[in-house]
């Protein structure tokens, strides 16, 4: 074994035991009576919605969970927009929250608070599967896609300035260090679910020097895993390829920067159905933070009109990460069927059903 392999190994092992020891601060500090508890943002526009279906939801499954709910409304810190520290140090406590949309004022006003909490608890990697709905048409039956995007630089490092009147520019900045850490994780993601290959997605051609180190590291790091095939393809093309015939994806992990992911991965919503059905998971080494992939649909914001799925399935992929098996498997069995069954969808779905009414109809599907 080479030094270089032998290295990599070690620190394998060192990430799953961090992970092991976590798990057991998890067990040990976060129950309460038999619970856990879970930081909860509900967000903003359609977030208490979606959020109210979930605690409804956890509560008739008897999810040992109990909600904390936390206010992340910004405030200015140093002359700079922040998250109140009582937020902090509820998801620093709890190691893991389930997160509702936060808006973000177009061209003006305070930074994303998405990408503020991300970076604060350092949530690296941002795991973003997306499956077809059975019962549910679409040109595709067979989607399976899993992305993962690269969380805490790139394109949304949030480094901009004015040069001269008229010209601007903002930075993408990419780490090896961070390369590293998304392009492992996405290597040992393959691994434990199955899947062949890890394929990078990229701009190399044109951002030579950036998108360049990350196609360089995930080369290096593809050498530790003997197990997982890699490749690497142009983003344009995967574009194309994935929305002409999705198939061929269902095999591979894609991982790329932080851009790249945000955009594929509402690309392949729309191909199994919508935005109201696509989960999330930002996972860090010390805390993780579940949330849709959708925003906060100002549209239908306040008239029930929301489908809560894609927290629901965010919500199945916290319990999944919490060890919490049964349960998630019980309660995501109760949503498939109702979407199977097909009598009580909401709008974006082609239904009449009122945010509560789908998330009752999911409750009586519970057994
Ligand atoms: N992670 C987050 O919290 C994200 C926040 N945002 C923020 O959300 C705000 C709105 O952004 P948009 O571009 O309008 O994107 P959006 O994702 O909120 O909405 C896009 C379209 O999808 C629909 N949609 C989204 N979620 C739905 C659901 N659960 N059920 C039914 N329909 C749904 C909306 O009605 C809208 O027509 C912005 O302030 C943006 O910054 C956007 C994306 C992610
Ligand atoms: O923070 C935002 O306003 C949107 C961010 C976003 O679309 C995402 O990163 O998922």
């Amino acid at each position: 074994m080479s030094s270089f392999a032998r290295t990599q190994s070690q620190a394998k092992r060192e990430l799953r035991s961090l992970r092991a020891r976590k798990m057991q601060k998890l067990t040990r500090d976060s129950t309460s009576q038999g619970k856990y508890t879970v930081t909860l943002i509900e967000g903003d526009g359609i977030g208490p919605e979606i959020s109210q279906s979930v605690k409804d939801i956890f509560a008739a499954a008897k999810a040992p969970i109990e909600w904390e709910p936390v206010d992340v409304t910004p405030i200015l810190k140093d002359g700079r927009t922040a998250i109140p520290d009582k937020a902090i140090s509820s998801v620093r406590k709890n190691y893991v929250a389930l997160k509702g949309p936060l808006a973000t004022p177009v061209g003006k006003g305070h930074v994303s608070l998405n990408l503020t909490l991300r970076r604060t608890f350092n949530l690296f990697a941002n795991v973003r599967p997306c499956r077809s709905i059975a019962g549910y048409k679409t040109p595709y039956d067979n989607v399976d896609t899993i992305l993962i995007r690269e969380n805490t630089e790139g394109e949304y490092s949030g480094i901009e300035h004015v040069v001269v009147d008229g010209v601007v520019q903002s930075i993408k900045l990419i780490t090896r260090e961070a390369s590293e850490r998304v392009l492992r994780f996405a290597f040992q993601y393959a691994e434990e679910v199955g899947k062949r290959k890890v394929r990078a997605v990229h701009k190399a051609t044109i951002m030579k020097m950036s998108d360049g180190l990350f196609l360089r590291t995930a080369k290096k790091i593809s050498e530790d895993f003997p197990n997982v095939e890699f490749d690497a393809e142009l983003l344009d093309n995967t574009c194309l390829k994935i929305v002409t015939d999705p198939g061929p994806y269902n095999d591979l992990v894609l991982v790329m920067p932080n851009l790249y992911g945000d955009i594929l991965s509402d690309m392949c919503a729309g191909l199994i159905g919508g935005l109201g059905l696509t989960p999330s998971g930002n996972i860090g080494d010390e805390c993780s933070i579940f949330e849709a992939v959708h925003g906060s649909a100002p549209d239908i914001a306040g008239k029930a009109l929301a489908n809560p799925t894609a927290l629901l399935l965010s919500s199945i992929m916290m319990l999944q990460h919490m060890g919490l098996n049964d349960h998630a498997v019980k309660i995501q069995r109760a949503i498939f069927d109702t979407l199977a069954e097909g009598k009580t969808l909401t709008g974006d779905l082609g239904g009449k059903a009122k945010t509560h009414e789908y998330a009752q109809a999911i409750i009586e599907k519970l057994s």
